[in-house]
C-alpha cells in the first residue's frame, strides 16, 4: 500500500467495567499486556497496544472503566478516561451486548457526545447473545442517539470478528506515516506490564474482597544476567488480613501467583525469568498520594 493511503492515529477504549476493554485489546494486539479479569475496575494504566497493518497503525489506548468517582485513586481513574478521550483520533465505545441498557451505559454515551470525536460502536460478547436478533434494537437505540462511524458485533473472548473490526478503525483514522516502529506493540515500560501480570494472577486467585486493596509495583528490574533478569515486585495491601489472603496457607497461594505470573512473563520476553514476590501492609495506600504516584497512578 503507498504512502498516501496509510493511516494512523490513536485510539481509546471508553466502556463500562467488564465491557471487555481488555479482552479485546489482548486480542487485537495479540500479546497479554493488559490486565485481565472477571471483577470489574482492574485496569488502572493506559496502556498502549500497538496494531500495525498494511494498511495503516492502530495506537491503542485502554482507558479505566468508567464509572462513578470516590477513593482518590478512583477520581484519578475518571481523569485518566478524560485525558484519553482529548487526546485520540477515535473512540471505541465497547458495549457488553449481552446485557440490557443501563445508567452506567448512558452515562458513556454522554461522554462520547460530548467529547467531539468520532466513534466506532463495538457491541461485545455476542456468543452469549443466543437470538443475533435482539442486537437490532440495541443497534437501533445507539444510531438515533450518536452518529457511529462503524457499529461493529465482536467476541473479545473468542476472537470473532477481530480482523474486521481493525479495518473499520483503520478506515476512520488520518492519513499519515507510522507513529511506532512495525515491531513495537506497546509503549508501557516494561516494569509496568510485569507488575500487570502479577496483578492479574492476584485477582484471579483471590475472593473479591482483595482487588480493590491491590496495587502491584515492579521494585527492581535486574538485568545484570541478560539471559535471565531477576525481578523483584512489591504487592501493596492495606491490612495484615489481606496479606495473609494473598500468601495463602503455607505460602501456596502466592507460590501460585508467582508460577503463572512468571509464565506469562517469560512468554512475553522470550526467555527465563527470576520473580520474586513480597507482600507489603501499607494502610490507606489508595488515598496516598506519594504511594499513587510510586504505583504510576496519575493525575
Ligand atoms: N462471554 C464473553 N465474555 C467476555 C468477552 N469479552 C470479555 N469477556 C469477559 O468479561 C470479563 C471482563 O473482561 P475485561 O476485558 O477484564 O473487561 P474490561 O472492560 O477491561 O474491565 P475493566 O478493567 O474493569 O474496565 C472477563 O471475565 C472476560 O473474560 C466476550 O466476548 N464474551
Amino acid at each position: 500500500m503507498s504512502s498516501e493511503t496509510f493511516r494512523s492515529g490513536y485510539v481509546a477504549f471508553i466502556g463500562r467495567p467488564n465491557a471487555g476493554k481488555s479482552t479485546l485489546l489482548n486480542r487485537l494486539v495479540g500479546e497479554k499486556i493488559a490486565a485481565v479479569s472477571n471483577k470489574p475496575q482492574t485496569t488502572r494504566h493506559r496502556i498502549q497496544g500497538i496494531v500495525t497493518k498494511e494498511e495503516g497503525q492502530i495506537v491503542f489506548v485502554d482507558t479505566p472503566g468508567v464509572h462513578k468517582p470516590g477513593y482518590l485513586l478512583n477520581r484519578r481513574m475518571m481523569s485518566a478516561v478524560h485525558d484519553a478521550i482529548l487526546s485520540v483520533d477515535l473512540l471505541v465505545l465497547m458495549r457488553d451486548a449481552s446485557v440490557s441498557t443501563g445508567n452506567g451505559d448512558k452515562f458513556v454515551l454522554e461522554l462520547v457526545k460530548n467529547s467531539g470525536k468520532q466513534a466506532v460502536l463495538v457491541l461485545n460478547k455476542i456468543d452469549k447473545v443466543k437470538d443475533k436478533g435482539a442486537l437490532l434494537p440495541l443497534i437501533e437505540y445507539y444510531s438515533k442517539e450518536f452518529d457511529f462511524a462503524e457499529i461493529v458485533p465482536v467476541s473479545a473472548l473468542r476472537g470473532e470478528a477481530i480482523d474486521n473490526l481493525l479495518n473499520q478503525i483503520i478506515k476512520h483514522l488520518p492519513t499519515g506515516e507510522a507513529i511506532f516502529g512495525e515491531d513495537e506493540m506497546t509503549d508501557q515500560p516494561i516494569r509496568t506490564i510485569v507488575a500487570e501480570m502479577v496483578r492479574e494472577k492476584i485477582l484471579a486467585s483471590t475472593g473479591e474482597e482483595i482487588p480493590y486493596v491491590t496495587a502491584v509495583v515492579t521494585e527492581m528490574f535486574d538485568e545484570t544476567d541478560p539471559e535471565m533478569p531477576k525481578i523483584y515486585c512489591a504487592i501493596y495491601v492495606e491490612r495484615p488480613s489481606q496479606k495473609k489472603i494473598i500468601i495463602g496457607k503455607g505460602g501456596t497461594k502466592l507460590r501460585d501467583i508467582g508460577m503463572k505470573a512468571r509464565h506469562d512473563i517469560e512468554n512475553l520476553l522470550g526467555k527465563q525469568v527470576f520473580l520474586k514476590l513480597f507482600v507489603k501492609v501499607v494502610e490507606d495506600w489508595r488515598n496516598l498520594e506519594g504511594r499513587l504516584d510510586e504505583i504510576g497512578i496519575k493525575e
